[in-house]
């Protein structure tokens, strides 16, 4: 059995290291532009379309959990990946954690004004805040899939009241479900934090724009921890100097790297991280990976991989 392996920052001969020993008798190898020899399998991040174009694969695994930059290639390209091949990504593979950690405390530095203490102690000021009540602290997370679906998990323990947004509607102990367009309005009504866990597809990109933005409770805040096509950034910041939102918490952006010129740097109220949310964990990922290709191997079905035409 045979794997091609592209990723333009890995560690190659790392990943070459762990996969065959996860998967005892296969050869992996890294990809070279001009590679044309068969393979089984591969894993690939932002892949040139030459790498997949024509190849008879059983599979390809995108190493993270957006698939976004792949479709967007494929739909480009529709000679890259026959429709046949089957395209998973990484389910979680320890990046529900990663964005556990980041949603939980983010919520808690807003909440318990984190973001007001420290504007105080820039003017070296001594002023005790009133508390805000959990009951005016409603979260509500766009994208109920496998990574809104932890965030909740950790909210819900620190007992904020919850809602989410899908396309289906959602069974989920203590968290109020809104499905499809028609619900939206009705879910940001009552939205003070809007953590946003979507896919980017056609329909999601711009969606948090300025008449989103304006349905949501005053003194809202934004968590953007998917894709930055899914902010109009210039909306964004409009909200947040006209008074409707209090805050933004971004780690992804309309352009990455973030252009030195983006007013986005030097807003008061933004605070920023370098796409970083949630990162591929190698042995999490691996293990993933190893374990689908010995079922794909053993000719069971898995579930779970990628509907193109649904785009995430
Ligand atoms: N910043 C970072 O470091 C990282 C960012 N990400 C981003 O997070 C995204 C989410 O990941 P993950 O949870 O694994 O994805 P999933 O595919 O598991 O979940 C996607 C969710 O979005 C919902 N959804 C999709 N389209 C629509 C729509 N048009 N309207 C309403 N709801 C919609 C889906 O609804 P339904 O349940 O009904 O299908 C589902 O609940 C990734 O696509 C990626 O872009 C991921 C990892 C790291
Ligand atoms: O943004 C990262 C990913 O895995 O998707």
């Amino acid at each position: 059995m045979d794997l091609i392996f592209y990723h333009p920052t890995f560690d190659a001969a790392w990943w070459i290291d762990a996969l065959e020993k996860a998967l005892p008798g296969a050869k992996v190898r890294e990809w070279r532009s001009g590679d044309n020899d068969p393979a089984d399998y591969a894993l690939v991040w932002h892949p040139p379309v030459e790498m997949l174009a024509g190849r008879k694969l059983r599979a390809v695994f995108a190493l993270g959990a957006g698939v976004d930059s792949i479709l967007s290639q494929l739909q480009a390209n529709p000679e890259m990946l026959d429709a046949s091949i089957p395209l998973f990504r990484l389910e979680d593979t320890g990046m529900g954690l990663q964005m556990q950690e980041y949603a939980v405390s983010q919520v808690l530095h807003w909440f318990r004004r984190f973001d007001d203490y420290q504007a105080l102690k820039n003017e070296r000021r001594w002023q005790p805040l009133a508390e805000y009540a959990r009951e005016d602290f409603t979260v509500g997370i766009m994208g109920a899939g496998v990574l809104g679906a932890k965030v909740a998990e950790s909210l819900l323990a620190w007992g904020f009241p919850l809602r989410c947004w899908s396309r289906s509607r959602k069974d989920w102990p203590g968290v109020r479900s809104f499905a499809g367009r028609e619900e939206l309005s009705a879910f940001l009504s009552q939205t003070r934090v809007l953590i946003n866990l979507l896919p980017n597809t056609p329909e999601t990109v711009g969606i948090i724009n300025g008449s989103l933005l304006a349905q949501l409770q005053d003194n809202a805040y934004v968590l953007n921890l998917a894709r930055g096509v899914h902010v109009n950034e210039e909306d964004l910041l409009a909200a947040l100097n006209g008074g409707k939102l209090k805050g933004a918490m971004l780690d992804v952006y309309s352009r990455e790297p973030l252009p030195a010129d983006s007013p986005l740097w030097q807003h008061p109220r933004v605070a920023m991280t370098p796409h970083i949310a949630a990162v591929t964990r190698p042995p999490e990922a691996i293990a993933y990976i190893s374990q689908t290709i010995a079922r794909l191997q053993r000719g069971e079905a898995v579930a779970g991989g990628v509907d193109r035409v649904r785009g995430y």
